[in-house]
C-alpha cells in the first residue's frame, strides 16, 4: 500500500473527481458515510456526540457526519469554527445541508466560543483540520484543542488528529495537537502514523475505503509504502519434491563473544527455523560446548581466540554471511570485522556490534558489499549517522545512508522500516511490544541471513524476513501474551508463521 504526502492526497482527490467522475461534494458524502459507519460501530446512538468542525474539507466531512449521525438517532451538537469567514465550498454546502436538518444542535462560531461541557460519556468528533494543515495550530484553535484534550471525553479524529502534520512534525507544537482515542483515516495511511512520538495523538488508527481512484493511486509516484501480507506471499519460493539441503544454502553466522553465546544460539536457531539448508556458526573456542549442546543442527567453526572473534573467515564456502550479534567490540574483533567485510563480495547482514564498530571505523563503510543489509535499532543508527531530533529526521538519515552506500537499512522498532538503495521505504505491519526483549534482534539477523542463503535477493530477504519475524512474534504473543514473551519464543514460532504465510501456496 502506498503512502502519499498531503499534497499528493489532494491531487488524488482531484484525479478521482475528474476520472470517476464524481462531484467533489459526493466524494465528501462517500467519505462521511464511511466515517459514520465506523463511528456507529464504535459507539451506539445512546452516546451524546459533540462535533468540532474546521473551515476546510476536514470540517466539511465533520458536518456531513453530524447530519448522518443525527439521521441515525444520535443526539449531536456541532460547532463550526468560521473565524476568518472563509469556508471551503464543500464545507459551506454541508453547513447549509445541516441547517436544513433540524435535529442537530448547530452553532457557527465566528468570534467568541462558549465551549460545551464535555463529560466522560460524551464522544467528541474532531474535524478541525486534516491533511490540509500547513503550520502548527495557534490562538483560538490551539485553545479549542487544549479544551478537548483536557476533557475526559472519548475523541475520534477524522483523517488525522487536528494539528498533526501528514509527514514532518519535528518542529510542530505538540501541545496543540488533538489526542485522539481513535483516528479514522481516509483511504491511505499518512507517514506520521508510523512514528513513535505520534502514537499518543493517533490512538488506534483505522483506514476507511472511500473509493479513491485505484488507477490514480497506481500511477502516482511515491517512495513510501506500507507492506501488506499479499505483497509478502508473492515473494515466497516453493520447495520442490527433489530438493536437498544444498538447494537451501549454507549460512555463515559470526556471532557471540564469551558471555554472549546466547546471541549466536538465537540467531542460529532462527536461521535454521527460517529454512536454510546448513548453518555454520563461527565462534570463540570457549563457546564450543554451549553451541554444540544448544543447537546440534549447526556446525561450529572455531576462532583461534578463546573469548572473541579475531580471525576472518573466507566466505567462498558459504552462500551468505551475517556478522554482529553479541560480537563484542574489542580491538582484535574490530580489526577482524573490517577484514571480514573486505573479504566479502556478496551482500551480507551486519547487525549489533558490527554496526557499533563501523560507527567508529567509518572508512570501513566503503567496503560493505553493495546490497548488504544493516539492521540498526534507533540507537545504533544514531551512532552511525548522528543524533536525530525526530523519527522523521531519523527516517531521512536512514534513507540517506541506504542510498549513499547502496545498502539496505532495516531500522528496527514498531513498524520497522526498510530503506532501499534506491531510496524507497517500506514500513512493516507485523510485530508487537512483546518483542521489546533482549535477543529479538539476534533472531531477526538469523532470519535475514537464512533468506539470503536460500537465494532470496536482499530486498526480498528484508521484506519477507522482517514480516515473518514480526508474525512469529505475533503468534508467540497469541499463546504467551506480551509480558512473558522472550526472544526464543520468536524463533520457536517461525515455523507457525511460515505455515500461516504459505497456507495457499504449499
Ligand atoms: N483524501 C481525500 O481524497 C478526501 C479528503 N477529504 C477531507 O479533506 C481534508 C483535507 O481538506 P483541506 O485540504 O480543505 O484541508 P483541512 O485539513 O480541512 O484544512 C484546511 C483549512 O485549514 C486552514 N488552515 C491550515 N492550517 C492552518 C493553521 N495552522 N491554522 C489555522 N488554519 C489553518 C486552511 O486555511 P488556508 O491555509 O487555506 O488559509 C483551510 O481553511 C482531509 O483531511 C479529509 O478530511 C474528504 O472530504 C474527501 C476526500
Ligand atoms: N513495539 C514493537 N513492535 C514491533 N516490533 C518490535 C517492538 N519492539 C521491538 N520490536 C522488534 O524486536 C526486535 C528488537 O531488536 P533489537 O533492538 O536489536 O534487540 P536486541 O538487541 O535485544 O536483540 C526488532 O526486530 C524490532 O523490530
Ligand atoms: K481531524
Amino acid at each position: 500500500m502506498k503512502i502519499f504526502p498531503g499534497i499528493q492526497i489532494k491531487q488524488l482527490d482531484a484525479y478521482t473527481i475528474e476520472q470517476e467522475p464524481i462531484a467533489s461534494i459526493d466524494l465528501m458524502e462517500r467519505a462521511a458515510t464511511a466515517l459514520t459507519g465506523a463511528i456507529m460501530k464504535y459507539r451506539g446512538n445512546e452516546t451524546p456526540v459533540v462535533v468540532f468542525a474546521g473551515p476546510g474539507n476536514n470540517g466539511g466531512d465533520a458536518l456531513a457526519v453530524s447530519r448522518l449521525l443525527g439521521e441515525r438517532g444520535y443526539r449531536v451538537k456541532a460547532y463550526l469554527f468560521n473565524t476568518s469567514e472563509h469556508l471551503s465550498e464543500d464545507c459551506a454546502t454541508n453547513r447549509d445541508r445541516l441547517l436544513e436538518n433540524s435535529n442537530v444542535e448547530f452553532t457557527e462560531v465566528t468570534s467568541k466560543f462558549e465551549p460545551p461541557v464535555l463529560d466522560k460519556d460524551c464522544l467528541v468528533i474532531d474535524g478541525l483540520f486534516g491533511s490540509g494543515i500547513k503550520k502548527a495550530l495557534s490562538g483560538g484553535f490551539a485553545a479549542v484543542v487544549n479544551y478537548i484534550n483536557a476533557s475526559p471525553s472519548t475523541v475520534v479524529s477524522i483523517d488525522l488528529p487536528s494539528g498533526l502534520m501528514c509527514e514532518d512534525n519535528t518542529y510542530n507544537i505538540r501541545n496543540h495537537i488533538i489526542r485522539a482515542d481513535k483516528t479514522l483515516s481516509l483511504q491511505l495511511p499518512k507517514l506520521s502514523f508510523f512514528f513513535a512520538e505520534n502514537a499518543d495523538y493517533l490512538g488506534e488508527w483505522e483506514l476507511l475505503d472511500i473509493g479513491l481512484s485505484q488507477k490514480g493511486i497506481e500511477e502516482t509516484f511515491t517512495t513510501w509504502y506500507f507492506t501488506e501480507e499479499e505483497d509478502i506471499r508473492k515473494l515466497i519460493k516453493p520447495r520442490k519434491r527433489f530438493d536437498h539441503k544444498g538447494n537451501y544454502g549454507h549460512a555463515l553466522l559470526i556471532a557471540g563473544s564469551y558471555g554472549m553465546a546466547g546471541a549466536s544460539v538465537l540467531a542460529a536457531k532462527a536461521c535454521l527455523r527460517t529454512g536454510a539448508g546448513m548453518v555454520t556458526v563461527h565462534a570463540p573456542l570457549k563457546n564450543n560446548d554451549i553451541l554444540q549442546t544448544a543447537i546440534p543442527e549447526a556446525i561450529v567453526r572455531h576462532d583461534a581466540h578463546e573469548f572473541c572473534f579475531s580471525m576472518p573467515v573466507y566466505p567462498d564456502n558459504y552462500t551468505a554471511v551475517a556478522i554482529g550479534p553479541g560480537l563484542g567490540q574489542s580491538e582484535e574483533t574490530a580489526t577482524a570485522l573490517i577484514e571480514q567485510i573486505r573479504l566479502c563480495q556478496e551482500p551480507m547482514v551486519l547487525d549489533a556490534d558490527a554496526l557499533n564498530i563501523l560507527a567508529v571505523h567509518r572508512n570501513a563503510m566503503n567496503s560493505i558489499p553493495r546490497g548488504s543489509i544493516l539492521t540498526p535499532h534507533p540507537k545504533e543508527l544514531e551512532r552511525l549517522v548522528g543524533k536525530c531530533e525526530s523519527s522523521f529526521l531519523r527516517l531521512t538519515k536512514a534513507r540517506d545512508l541506504a542510498t549513499t552506500y547502496k545498502i539496505f537499512v532495516v531500522l528496527k522498532g514498531a513498524y520497522t522500516v526498510i530503506a532501499t538503495p534506491e531510496g524507497n521505504c517500506y514500513f512493516n505491519p507485523t510485530g508487537n511490544p512483546g518483542m521489546a526483549t533482549a535477543g529479538s534482534g539476534d533472531v531477526l539477523t538469523g532470519v535475514l541471513v537464512s533468506l539470503l542463503a536460500q537465494g532470496y535477493t536482499s530486498e526480498e530477504s528484508c521484506k519477507l524476513g522482517v514480516y515473518l519475524h514480526g508474525m512469529a512474534g505475533d503468534m508467540a504473543k497469541e499463546k504467551l501474551g506480551e509480558r512473558g514473551l522472550i526472544a526464543s519464543d520468536i524463533a520457536e514460532n517461525l515455523p507457525a508463521a511460515w505455515i500461516k504465510l504459505t497456507q495457499s501456496i504449499d
